[in-house]
């Protein structure tokens, strides 16, 4: 059995629904479908979780959400319209998307939550009709009654573990197909909370890690997994072949093709992932396996970029003698509930980096202050400007000279860099830059690597 997730672009329109209909029903392996919002049909378009999000925002400044409610009733009416489904056999989701403006919830971050996840809720509903409508079997799998449980977090849950004893229980009947909407779950007290943006990739590997498949297949609007994005380089060499761990490193840092929390359940499950492009199902796509299925051919598999990370710089005369900076350090970003991502240092100095969004205004400036107070460094310096690079590849672990071929690169455009960081599993290289210069430093390593070996 397979488990197949299709990401919102593969379900913007009633006729990328003939495509995955076509795709799911040309193999009988296809059987679990995880379902995205619908979403973009054209370059300018709006994601219907943005519009959710809109719908959420009029519900909490109390004006009247009827146009919003018609714009995205239109979305999912016109995919009904294209399989003959009538008014009254999709009376039942615009019932549950008026609902949600009258229903109770323990949160306005609950709310929202809600309304987010409901554009996934109605698309599996959707799919699931116009599959019955079609002549299929087909069964809606609702998170709630599956036993998908998430932690308390209402818009960036995690999963729980004992989701995956009830997803064990479960059967895979022949000849039908289960249809999940996928990014979100509900807590311990039931009530709806989303993953991360992009979380429906986290559904389908969760699923895939539950009902033991032989493959995750992750379907979206490129022909491959990218040696770079291609927004940022022209025509970048697809990989056919790459591991688990790269494509976390590389998700983590802007690939957002697969989200990188995805990454987790297929580990942990050993399940191959096959990402593939629902407008050319027919082409291979990318394979993603473990280590050991892996003979890396060339020393650099991908470079990534991204720019929602800041930092904040300490320097302070023998930081190294202090005992106990680091911890007062993190105790003041714990009482503000701050994760960091990284922290490189040297002898007087030291880099926290985290992820910008964590942020706002009046927490920035609470725990500068508290910083300064407490730490007394001779300087702070908190740099917004902040982009990472990743580079990354299996074949760079046991390869000499493979910094100062970067640093050469960089260097011949002119890119300064804040930070260097080499990984413990060596294979990957971490690299802090402006936010501006990041795109460029992309192209300048993409190049050194692919278009010279
Ligand atoms: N290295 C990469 N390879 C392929 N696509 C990438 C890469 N980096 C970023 N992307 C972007 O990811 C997009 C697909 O992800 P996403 O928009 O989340 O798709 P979906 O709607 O199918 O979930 C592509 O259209 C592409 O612009
Ligand atoms: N619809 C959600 C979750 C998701 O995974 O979407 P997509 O498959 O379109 O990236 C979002 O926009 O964040």
């Amino acid at each position: 059995m397979k488990v197949v997730k299709f990401g919102g672009s593969s379900l913007a329109t009633g006729e990328q629904f003939d495509k995955i209909i076509k795709i799911i029903t040309d193999d009988p392996k296809r059987q679990v479908i995880v379902t995205s919002a619908p979403g973009k049909r054209f370059t300018h378009d709006t994601k219907v979780t943005d519009l959710l999000i809109q719908y959420a925002q009029t519900i909490l400044a109390h004006q009247n959400p009827n146009a919003i409610i018609q714009t995205i009733w239109q979305r999912y009416a016109e995919i009904g319209q294209n399989f003959a489904l009538t008014a009254a056999d999709l009376q039942p989701l615009l019932t549950q998307l008026t609902a949600l403006a009258t229903t109770n919830y323990p949160s306005d971050a609950y709310l929202l939550a809600a309304f987010k996840a409901h554009g996934e809720k109605l698309n599996a509903q959707l799919l699931t009709f116009v599959l019955q409508k079609l002549g299929y079997t087909a069964q809606f799998w609702d998170p709630q009654t599956i036993g998908l449980t998430v932690t308390d977090q209402p818009n960036d849950a995690e999963i729980l573990p004992e989701t995956y004893a009830k997803l064990r229980q479960l059967t895979v009947q022949p000849h039908t197909f289960y249809i999940v909407p996928g990014f979100y779950g509900l807590t311990s007290h039931q009530h709806i909370a989303t993953f991360s943006r992009g979380g429906s990739d986290i559904t389908g590997a969760i699923l895939a890690k539950g009902l033991n498949a032989q493959l995750y297949e992750n379907f979206t609007d490129v022909n491959a997994v990218y040696a770079a994005d291609p927004r940022i380089v022209a025509q970048p060499q697809p990989i056919k072949k790459m591991t688990y761990r790269e494509l976390r490193e590389l998700s983590y840092a802007g690939f957002s093709v697969f989200h990188d929390e995805a990454l987790i359940p297929t580990i942990q499950g050993q399940i191959p992932i096959n990402i593939k492009n629902t407008n050319q199902p027919q082409l291979p796509g990318t394979m993603i396996v473990p280590q050991q299925q892996l003979q890396p051919h060339q020393i650099v598999t991908g470079v990534a970029s991204d720019n929602h990370f800041a930092a904040l710089y300490l320097h302070r005369y023998l930081l190294n003698k202090q005992v106990g900076f680091t911890l007062q350090l993190l105790k003041i970003f714990y009482k503000y509930q701050i994760s960091y991502e990284h922290m490189p240092s040297g002898i007087d100095d030291l880099t926290v980096i985290f992820d910008r969004r964590q942020f706002t205004p009046a927490i920035k400036q609470a725990m500068c202050q508290e910083i300064q107070a407490t730490l007394q460094p001779d300087q702070l310096e908190w740099i917004d400007d902040y982009a990472i690079l990743m580079v990354v590849g299996e074949g760079m672990a046991n390869k000499v000279g493979v910094v100062q071929k970067i640093i050469d690169s960089l260097a011949q455009n002119q890119i300064g860099l804040h930070m260097i960081n080499q990984g413990a599993s060596r294979i990957s290289i971490m690299l802090g830059t402006k936010q501006a210069d990041a795109p460029k430093a992309v192209q300048a390593i993409y190049h050194t690597f692919f278009h010279e070996e």
